[in-house]
């Protein structure tokens, strides 16, 4: 049996703030069992888990895989690596669609540089814009200049759960509705996210409400579940989360948070199993100047920091 564990850093294209923390570079790890990988990355802000925490378990799931034992980690992104590294792909997965575009970074900036001169010739089916950071006032104006530039196009807003849920009503009755997708996440809590819902009209998708596995039910206005299995974890949890959105006629969006190219292309194939007909939010990996994987597929070992190596018979 081969087991391994490398850590790995990338710089960001530019310094990127997660709830309040400013990162310069992802760091996370990879995982390999029998050749086949997985990947660890803790976010910063959206996990519970540090780094070094998931380090540790990692390192214990591997010496107890070494024994021969079977291992069910408890941190979230260690059961996703492992769980990935584990698992039994199809051989022939048919490509993802492509991912819907994400906007980020402050309004009047995002209003100078829109590349709409690009899309105005193939104008994306969606595109993200992440709100609940600046002036209401400023976003709702780079809301309505994207209306107006991409006619067709729906947006997906996403508020991290910023708002109060007088906030988010004040932004909601301000929005052009029959443009926008779903809102993600408006409040800290569900309750007041479906009633948001309810006061305004807006339709939801959840995502934060999944990663913390916190209770949530069927609503009309309720459109899609945004899951991020590198966050949910265990990968029977994320089908589990499928299957219920399939019985409620909810949209299934697979989403990443961040992760190298390594996990990355692990999302896709999980979105091409998961949500074949709908693009995925995995348009992250612009923000990261350097990779992990040669254009073939293979992991660069040599430029990353190996953590455990073992060969055995077990
Ligand atoms: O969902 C997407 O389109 C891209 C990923 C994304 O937005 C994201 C990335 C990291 C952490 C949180 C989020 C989020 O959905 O809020
Ligand atoms: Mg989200």
């Amino acid at each position: 049996m081969q087991l391994a564990l490398y850590r790995y850093s990338l710089p960001f294209l530019q310094p990127l703030v997660f709830k309040g923390e400013r990162l310069a570079n992802r760091e996370g790890l990879l995982v390999s069992i029998n050749g086949q990988w997985g990947e660890i990355a803790p976010l910063p802000g959206f996990s519970t888990e540090t780094l070094a925490e998931a380090e540790a378990e990692s390192l214990a799931c591997l010496a107890a895989l070494s024994r021969g034992e079977k291992v069910s980690p408890a941190l979230q992104s260690v059961q996703f690596g492992f769980d990935c590294a584990q698992r039994s792909w199809p051989s022939n997965l048919p490509a993802s669609l492509p991912p819907y575009p994400l906007l980020q970074g402050a309004p009047a900036a995002l209003i100078q540089s829109l590349p709409t001169a690009d899309w105005q010739a193939s104008p994306p089916s969606r595109l993200k814009l992440k709100v609940a950071r600046y002036a209401m006032e400023e976003e709702l104006a780079l809301i309505e200049q994207l209306a107006a530039r991409l006619p067709t196009t729906k947006l997906i807003l996403d508020a991290n759960g910023g708002w109060t849920r007088q906030e988010a009503q004040r932004f909601c009755e301000r929005l052009p509705l029959k443009q926008i997708d779903y809102l993600e996440e408006p409040c800290a809590t569900f309750a007041d996210t479906i009633a948001v819902a309810e006061a305004t009209g807006v339709a939801i998708a959840l995502d934060e409400t999944l990663t913390r596995g916190e209770e949530w039910n069927y609503h009309p206005q309720l459109k899609a579940l945004v899951i991020k299995p590198s966050l949910v974890g265990s990968l029977s949890i994320c089908g589990a989360l499928v299957q219920r959105a399939r019985a409620g006629n909810l949209r299934v969006v697979i989403s990443s948070s961040f992760e190298s190219d390594l996990g990355l292309g692990l999302l896709s194939r999980l979105a091409s199993v998961w949500a074949p007909d709908e693009p995925p939010g995995l348009d992250t990996g612009h923000w990261l100047t350097e990779r992990v994987t040669t254009a073939t597929g293979e992991v660069m070992t040599e430029s990353l920091h190996c953590l455990s190596n073992m060969e055995n018979s077990a």
